[in-house]
């Protein structure tokens, strides 16, 4: 059958391999500038094919829209493979009614009540990370490399809320081991994808890169196995009278406990949401609250004191405005299950699709002066079509956590402006990026704290 992709243009392609020799030997670190690349050269649809893979990028609003709006064409691409042996079919990477049954028993953890009852994890973890910086600012120069710091308060934050772990102070073995662990898979996910003959399993396991990566596999999941088996220890103790009571918050771990005992998920799918939580949750925030701060309060007359709440709203833009511009899951894609027309195309069955949120959120059409960060964008009212802004996704598989997140962030960005006033060490200057599991930057990102 004729394949309308045939005709969208895109980067030359050789017979058999296709076009997949372009990404070929790439650092993660240009990766992202490559694909930036594309809608440039080639315009807003993009297709490159990779042995028999058809994958469509695409640019537009319109066409984010479509895909991301299917009801039915809800599998993702190929890439998410790769992490699947550490997040296994968890509700990230599960499709069909799996993910169907899976996001009906996660949702009620995301209730307002439930985030309201967090809030009290929120402004302790962030208290402690206040004492933290406080110290490190007070041994030195006050020059601190930011996200060690915002990687812990995530981390502790997600554990606490949502699997009733407390690991604050907690620099057991374990816990160190599980944070490498979770970089060194983002970095060997990356390289993989950029060494065809790695996709293969087999090979990929005899390969040093496979080895290392089973490792990391090994100290991700014992932790997780852990962090269950403590909760469920507990929750067998005194579960049902306090989940029923209000005594006690309900956290995400308690609610795949009961699920467990329902029998409508066993300890393999409990492992998987576990893993995909925190690993959602803890990568999901870290990097653009700090080094976007920066960025703010070198400009300091709009240095904002979020005690307000006139002000809380200024923070809330600001905080759209940092995932604008760094969107923490850059693109998205979907493998297609159901033919569907996409505007004068038909994308067939078994094509990929891969929807780009970082390159759409900076067009000059959408959002004037694109790499100016300028938070007012978010409050001057002005209409916008709701698929401009797309940083937690939208349809059906948007993001589970997105009140959680953005609560997270305000308590945490508040608490840090009231205790410190931040600088940057270089005006204006912003960090390199590279394309991980999610966006992250490819160096330090240093900030200035002096205590106010
Ligand atoms: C700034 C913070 C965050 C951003 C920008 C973000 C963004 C996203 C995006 C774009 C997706 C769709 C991914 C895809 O289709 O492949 C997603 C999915 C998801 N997010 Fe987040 N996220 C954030 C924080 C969180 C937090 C705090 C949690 C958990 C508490 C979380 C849990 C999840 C889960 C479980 C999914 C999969 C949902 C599904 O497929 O049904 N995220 N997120």
């Amino acid at each position: 059958e004729d394949n309308d992709l045939d005709r969208v243009p895109g980067p030359p392609k050789w017979p058999i391999i296709g076009s997949g020799l372009i990404f070929v030997g790439l650092p993660p670190s240009q990766m992202l500038d490559r694909l930036l690349e594309f809608p440039k050269k080639y315009g807003n649809r993009v297709v490159v094919t990779v042995l028999y893979r058809y994958i469509l990028h695409v640019y537009d609003i319109e066409d984010i829209e479509i895909v991301l709006s299917h009801s039915r064409n809800i599998k993702k691409n190929k890439p998410y493979d790769f992490i699947k042996p550490w997040l296994g079919t968890g509700l990230l990477i599960s499709t069909g009614s799996k993910w169907h049954r899976r996001r009906k028993i996660l949702t009620p953890t995301f209730h307002f009540d439930i985030l309201k009852s967090f809030m009290k994890v929120f402004e302790e973890k962030t208290k402690n990370l206040v004492v933290d910086l406080k110290r490190r600012v007070s041994e030195g120069s006050g020059v601190v490399d930011v996200m060690p710091f915002m990687s812990d308060f995530t981390l502790y934050t997600i554990c606490e809320t949502a699997m009733g772990i407390t690991l604050d102070s907690d620099k057991s073995e374990a816990t160190v081991k599980y944070k490498q662990a979770i970089m060194d898979i983002g970095q060997l996910v990356m390289k993989r994808l950029t060494t065809i003959w790695l996709h293969n399993d087999f090979i990929f396991s005899l390969h040093p890169m496979g080895k290392k990566f089973a490792k990391c596999l090994e100290s991700v999941h014992s932790f997780a196995d852990s962090v269950i088996m403590e909760r469920k220890k507990s929750y067998e103790k005194d579960g049902e009278v306090s989940s029923s009571s209000s005594k006690r918050r309900l956290a995400l771990l308690d609610l795949l406990l009961e699920a467990e005992r329902k029998g409508e998920i066993d300890l393999e799918g409990i492992r998987e949401e576990v893993n995909t939580f925190m690993f959602e949750a803890s990568t999901g925030l870290k990097e653009r609250i700090l080094e976007e701060c920066t960025s703010i309060l070198g400009d300091s007359d709009r240095s904002p004191n979020t005690s307000e709440l006139g002000e809380m709203k200024y923070l809330e833009a600001v905080i759209k405005e940092i995932l604008r511009i760094y969107p923490s899951v850059p693109f998205i894609g979907r493998e297609i299950t159901e033919d569907f027309m996409l505007g004068d195309i038909k994308i067939m069955k078994g094509c990929e699709v891969v929807v780009h949120i970082y390159d759409m959120q900076r067009r000059e059409d959408l959002y004037p002066e694109p790499e100016v960060f300028r938070p007012e964008r978010f409050l001057d009212g002005e209409s916008r079509h709701p698929y401009a802004y797309v940083p937690f996704s939208a349809g059906l598989r948007n993001c589970i956590g997105q009140r959680f997140a953005k609560l997270e962030m305000k308590m945490a960005i508040c608490e840090i402006i009231r205790n410190f006033r931040l600088e940057p060490l270089k005006k204006g200057a912003r960090p390199a990026l590279k394309a991980d599991l999610v966006l992250r930057p490819n160096e330090s990102i240093f900030v200035k704290f002096v205590q106010r």
